[in-house]
């Protein structure tokens, strides 16, 4: 049974690829990451930035989630992300994702001891 923390990892980890973005970066990472089984997840982020600098989100600013929980924490720095979101005429098992290079301050949720990541909240 995967962790909620080791689910945070193969969801949007991938610290190791600046992706010179070729529109094939998602559609390739959505399959890779087993994001596109049963149907075509929407949308999803991928940061590229160290795994120990996404750790360390956990103790900086403190913000509310989107559910309206109180354990959301916001990156001080801006960070090297690709967002993948479903293109409109993808159809399922064909999972089209646009793909979007961005700098932003990244938003997730934490739990656990030790405590880490567990979920993608969102950036700004
Ligand atoms: N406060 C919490 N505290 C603790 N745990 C919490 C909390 N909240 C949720 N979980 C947990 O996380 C699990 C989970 O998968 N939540 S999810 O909203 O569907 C994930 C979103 C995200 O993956 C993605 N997205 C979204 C935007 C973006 O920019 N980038 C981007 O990638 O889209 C998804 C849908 O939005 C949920 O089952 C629950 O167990």
């Amino acid at each position: 049974r995967e962790s909620q923390a080791k689910k945070f990892i193969r969801q949007h980890m991938d610290p190791d690829s600046y992706p010179n973005i070729g529109s094939s970066y998602c559609n390739q990472m959505m399959r890779r990451r087993d994001m596109t089984k049963g149907r075509c997840k929407p949308v999803n982020t991928f940061v590229h930035e160290p795994l120990v600098d996404v750790q360390a989100v956990c103790f900086q600013e403190k913000v509310t989630c989107k559910d309206g929980q109180s354990d959301c924490y916001q990156s001080s720095s801006s960070m090297s992300i690709t967002d993948c979101r479903l293109t409109n005429g993808s159809k399922y098992p064909n999972c089209a994702y646009r793909t979007s290079q961005k700098k932003r301050h990244i938003i997730v949720a934490c739990n656990g001891n030790p405590y880490v990541p567990v979920h993608f909240d969102g950036s700004v």
